[in-house]
C-alpha cells in the first residue's frame, strides 16, 4: 500500500466496532412502516478506529489553509486507501489523492456529513486540531483504519490459496481481519451489511472521538438512561442519513437499526423526515435538523427481542448470488399492479412473522420461569429431529416443546408465504434449490429453524439449532450438498449494537497506525 505519509503520534485511538445483521423474517414488509421485521445482530462486526496524526502537505496539495487532512485506509483490501481534505470554512470534503482515482461513495459521505456536524455543533474540535498545525508543509489531521471480521465477505478464495476446505474448522484457522487478497469492488460479500456496518461504526467513532457523545454511553451493556438513548438515536439517525445520501435513496433502514442497536423488532421511519436533507441544496443546518434526536419525524421504532437461551444462529452463504434491488423492484411493482392481493398476502406474512417473535418471547418467559424444564426440554430436542418431536417426546405437556413444534410450524408457514410471493412476483425468494436445501437442514437433529434472510433469493441461508452437535450436523450436511456449493460462517447472534472497544484487544487494527 502506498498512501500520503502521517508521522506516527502518541495521541488516544478511538475505536469503535458495529455488527452485521439478519432479517430472520419481514423482508420487503419492512419497506412499509405499517409491517416490521425481527433482525438479529451478528458477532460479526465492522471496525472504525480514528487517531490525530500529522501529515505532510505535499500529500494534499490544494488544500485550503483551513482544511483538516484526513487518510482513510482499509488494509484487508487491495488499493484502499483514501486522501481527503475536510474544508473547515465550507464544511466540504474534497477527495486528494487515492490508489487509481478509487472513490469510496459511502466513506466520503459519513466523512462529510460528520465532521460538518461536528464543526457546526462544536467547531472548537477542528479549530483545535487545526491550531496544531505546525507550519507550511505539515498539518494536524486524522488517520482512520477500518477493518472488519472475515465473515463480512466469502473467504472462499483465501481458503483455496492456503488448501483449506470450505468448513468452520478452516476459517478458524484464518488470522482475524484477514486480507482479502482483492479490491473492495472485486471481493464477494455475504449479506451481512458491510456498508451499513461500516457507517455506523465510522459515525459512531468520530462523534465520540470529538466528545459530542460520552465514551461511558457506548460502553456495552449499559444503554438504559435518557442520555444513552439520545446518543444512540445521533448516532442512528446520522448513519441512516450517510447511508441514504451514499446509496442514492432511502431505504428500509433495518441494516443500519442492527448496526446500532443490535437484535431487535425493527419498524421503519416515514422518508419524509429525510426530504430536505436529502434535497441537492441542502445546506448544514437542514442536515443538523433533520438529524437531531429530538426531531419527531423520526418515528421508526425499535423493541428489543431476547433470543431463546440456548438457541444457536448459524449462517450460511450460498455461491451463487442475487441482485436484491432487482427483487425489491419486482416485488414493489406486483404489489403496486395487485394491490388487494398484495395486501392480504403481506397481512398473512405479517401475523407469520410475529408469531416467530410471539414464540421466541414465550420460550424466553418459559425459560425464565422454570429453567430446569426447559433446559430438559432442549436438551431431548437437541438430538431428536424437529418432525419427531410432537409425538416422541415422553415428556408431551412440556410446554417449551410445544413452543418449539409451533416454532417449526410456524418457521414452514413464513416460508410458504414467502414462496407464494416469490410466485406471484416472479422472483426467486426461496427458489426451488434452495427450498431442497432448507428442507433437509430442518430433518438434522436438533434444528428449529431453516429459512432464507432478508430479500432471500440465492444468497445465503440461516439455521437456528438448539446445540453445538446439531450445528456441527448441519454444517456436514452443508460441506455435502452437491447442488450449490453452501459455505459456514463463524458468526452467530449478539445481543450488543453498536459501542467502544478498548484498542488494545485489537493488534490487528492498532498495527496500522
Ligand atoms: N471494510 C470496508 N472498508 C471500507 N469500505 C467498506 C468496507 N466494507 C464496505 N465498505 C463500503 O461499502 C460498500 C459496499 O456496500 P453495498 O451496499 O454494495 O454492500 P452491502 O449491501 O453492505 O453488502 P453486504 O450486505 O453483502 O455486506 C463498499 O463499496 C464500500 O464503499
Ligand atoms: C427486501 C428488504 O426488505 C430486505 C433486504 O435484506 P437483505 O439485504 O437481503 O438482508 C429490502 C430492505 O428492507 O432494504
Amino acid at each position: 500500500m502506498t498512501s500520503c505519509s502521517a508521522r506516527s503520534s502518541s495521541h488516544s485511538i478511538t475505536l469503535t466496532s458495529a455488527p452485521g445483521k439478519v432479517l430472520v423474517v419481514g423482508g420487503y414488509l419492512v419497506l412499509d412502516r405499517n409491517y416490521s421485521g425481527l433482525v438479529v445482530g451478528t458477532d460479526a462486526s465492522l471496525y472504525a478506529a480514528v487517531q490525530e496524526q500529522t501529515f505532510e502537505l505535499s500529500d494534499f496539495t490544494d488544500g485550503a489553509s483551513k482544511s483538516i487532512p484526513i487518510l482513510v485506509v482499509s488494509p484487508q483490501f487491495q488499493s484502499a486507501w483514501w486522501n481527503y481534505a475536510f474544508d473547515t470554512e465550507s464544511s466540504k470534503l474534497a477527495q486528494r489523492r487515492s490508489a487509481d482515482q478509487d472513490t469510496n461513495g459511502f466513506v466520503q459521505v459519513v466523512l462529510e456529513v460528520t465532521l460538518g456536524l461536528v464543526n457546526y455543533q462544536s467547531p472548537e474540535a477542528l479549530q483545535r486540531l487545526l491550531a496544531r498545525s505546525e507550519g507550511q508543509t505539515s498539518a494536524a489531521g486524522l488517520k482512520i483504519v477500518l477493518s472488519a471480521d472475515n465473515d463480512f465477505y466469502s473467504q472462499r478464495e483465501t481458503l483455496a490459496r492456503a488448501g483449506l476446505n470450505l468448513s468452520s474448522e478452516s476459517l478458524k484457522r484464518l488470522p482475524r481481519m484477514c486480507e482479502t487478497g482483492t479490491t473492495l469492488k472485486g471481493v464477494h460479500k455475504t449479506g451481512l451489511g458491510s456498508s451499513a456496518a461500516m457507517v455506523t461504526s465510522l459515525v459512531a467513532c468520530i462523534l465520540v472521538h470529538f466528545n459530542i457523545i460520552s465514551v461511558s454511553h457506548l460502553q456495552p451493556g449499559k444503554r438504559l438512561d435518557s442520555e444513552h438513548v439520545r446518543s444512540l438515536q445521533l448516532i442512528h439517525n446520522i448513519a441512516q442519513y450517510a447511508h441514504c445520501l451514499a446509496q442514492g435513496k432511502v431505504g428500509s433502514g433495518f441494516d443500519i437499526s442492527a448496526a446500532v442497536y443490535g437484535t431487535h423488532v425493527y419498524r421503519r421511519f416515514s422518508p419524509a423526515v429525510l426530504k430536505e436533507a436529502m434535497d441537492e441544496g441542502r445546506n448544514i443546518a437542514d442536515i443538523a435538523h433533520a438529524v437531531l434526536p429530538s426531531n419527531p419525524g423520526w418515528n421508526s421504532d425499535v423493541e428489543v427481542v431476547t433470543i431463546p437461551p440456548r438457541f444457536i444462529l448459524r449462517l450460511a452463504d450460498v455461491d451463487v448470488g442475487s441482485n436484491t434491488p432487482s427483487m425489491v423492484k419486482k416485488v414493489l411493482y406486483w404489489q403496486e399492479a395487485h394491490q388487494d392481493a398484495a395486501r392480504a398476502l403481506w397481512n398473512s406474512l405479517d401475523t407469520a412473522n410475529n408469531q416467530i417473535r410471539e414464540l421466541w418471547g414465550k420460550l424466553v418467559s418459559n425459560y425464565e420461569n422454570d429453567c430446569l424444564e426447559y433446559n430438559q426440554a432442549i436438551d431431548w430436542c437437541s438430538v431428536h429431529k424437529c418432525s419427531d418431536w410432537k409425538n416422541g417426546c415422553s415428556n408431551a405437556s412440556n410446554s417449551t416443546v410445544a413452543l418449539l413444534c409451533k416454532l417449526v410450524d410456524g418457521i414452514k408457514q413464513v416460508r410458504a408465504l414467502q414462496r407464494k410471493l416469490g410466485d406471484n412476483a416472479g422472483v426467486p425468494i426461496e427458489p426451488p434449490e434452495q427450498t431442497k436445501l432448507l428442507d433437509a437442514c430442518l430433518e438434522v437433529p436438533g434444528v428449529c429453524m431453516a429459512a432464507v434472510p432478508g430479500a432471500g433469493g440465492y444468497d445465503a441461508i440461516f439455521c437456528v439449532t438448539l446445540g453445538q452437535d446439531s450445528s456441527a450436523a448441519v454444517e456436514s450436511l452443508w460441506s455435502s450438498w452437491k447442488a450449490m456449493s453452501v459455505g459456514p460462517l463463524l458468526a452467530n447472534q449478539a445481543s450488543s449494537g453498536v459501542c467502544v472497544i478498548d484498542s488494545t484487544v485489537y493488534p490487528e487494527i492498532m498495527a496500522y497506525f
